[in-house]
């Protein structure tokens, strides 16, 4: 049955979906039994839309993420990207990933590492070298393209996965906690950059974090997860527009979706989380 497309501040109303979630269900076997991780999910990103996933640690939010990514396997239900079965999204790169590890290859520079995917698209040289220069600077590297990772902070590590994930400016971007090592001011500052680029490159994005001020910062919608087992159990449609800057984050509206993404949650039963 046709869905109503959300609605979207600012890249107008597409047709396109980039993620479909149909009746998804996750578990794993495990020595004590089976873990029931997800549930009945069921989810749609539009093309060009920012979707946060926020909930309890253990309901499911980066398992959500890697069966997307076809990291994983579903159990039970259907996903598709841009309508393409997950597996054909990944061997066409239709995606850009940035998980908590920064996963950056250790034998390669800061300069090397962000241009991994222009690599494997088989970009000019002079492209890439421009591409990457571009993407250091983004990401406040531009002084560092030089070095290993292993001379970098963690919080510089992460940067550069993100650039990494940028390079090939994909239609999709699937980000797990990307800015949960970063210190704050970095943290709002790429955060402001992240809403820019998506905007600019017409990305999806699908991010999952722990912070509702940052939930509700980057996104259209906020999708709101509860434990045992894990399933969807609200959407909070922010409305707050495409200009996200650091205005916004002073305004009435944005406070009250805060508000109204906190309530949702306490709605789960934080406290139960623990109790696996
Ligand atoms: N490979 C695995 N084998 C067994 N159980 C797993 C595996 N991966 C995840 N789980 C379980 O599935 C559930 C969901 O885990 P997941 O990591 O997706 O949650 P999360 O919401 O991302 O948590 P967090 O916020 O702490 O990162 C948890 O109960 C977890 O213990």
């Amino acid at each position: 049955m046709a869905q109503e497309l959300p609605q979207r501040g600012g890249h107008g109303v597409s047709t396109e979906w980039a993620v479909q979630a149909t009746g998804v269900g996750k578990v794993f076997p495990t020595a004590a039994g089976e873990v029931v991780a997800l549930t009945g999910v069921e989810l749609e990103v539009r093309a060009g839309e920012f979707v946060s996933l926020i909930g309890p640690s253990g309901c499911g939010k980066s398992t959500l993420l890697r069966l997307i990514a076809d990291l994983d396997d579903a159990t039970t239900g259907e996903l598709s990207i841009f309508g393409k079965p997950a597996r054909r999204a990944r061997i066409d790169q239709d995606y850009g990933i940035a998980f908590q590890q920064a996963g950056l290859l250790p034998w390669r520079t800061v300069a090397d590492n962000i241009a991994l995917p222009l690599e494997l698209h088989k970009a000019p040289k002079a492209q890439r070298t421009a591409r990457v220069a571009e993407l250091a600077e983004l990401v406040g590297l531009g002084d560092f393209t030089d070095r290993y990772p292993d001379q970098l902070s963690g919080g510089m590590q992460q940067r550069v996965a993100i650039a990494r994930a940028l390079a090939a400016s994909p239609r999709l971007l699937l980000m797990d906690e990307p800015f949960g090592a970063l210190d704050e001011m970095t943290r709002e500052y790429l955060q402001g950059e992240l809403t820019r680029i998506a905007a600019e490159t017409g990305a999806a994005v699908v991010f999952v974090t722990h912070s509702i001020p940052e939930a509700v910062f980057l996104s259209d919608r906020v999708v709101v997860m509860s434990p045992r087992p894990g399933r969807i159990t609200a959407v909070v449609e922010t409305g707050l527009g495409e200009v996200r800057d650091e205005s916004l984050r002073e305004s009435a509206a944005y406070f009250e979706k805060v508000t109204a993404v906190r309530e949702a949650l306490h709605g789960t039963k934080v406290e139960r989380a623990n109790e696996r």
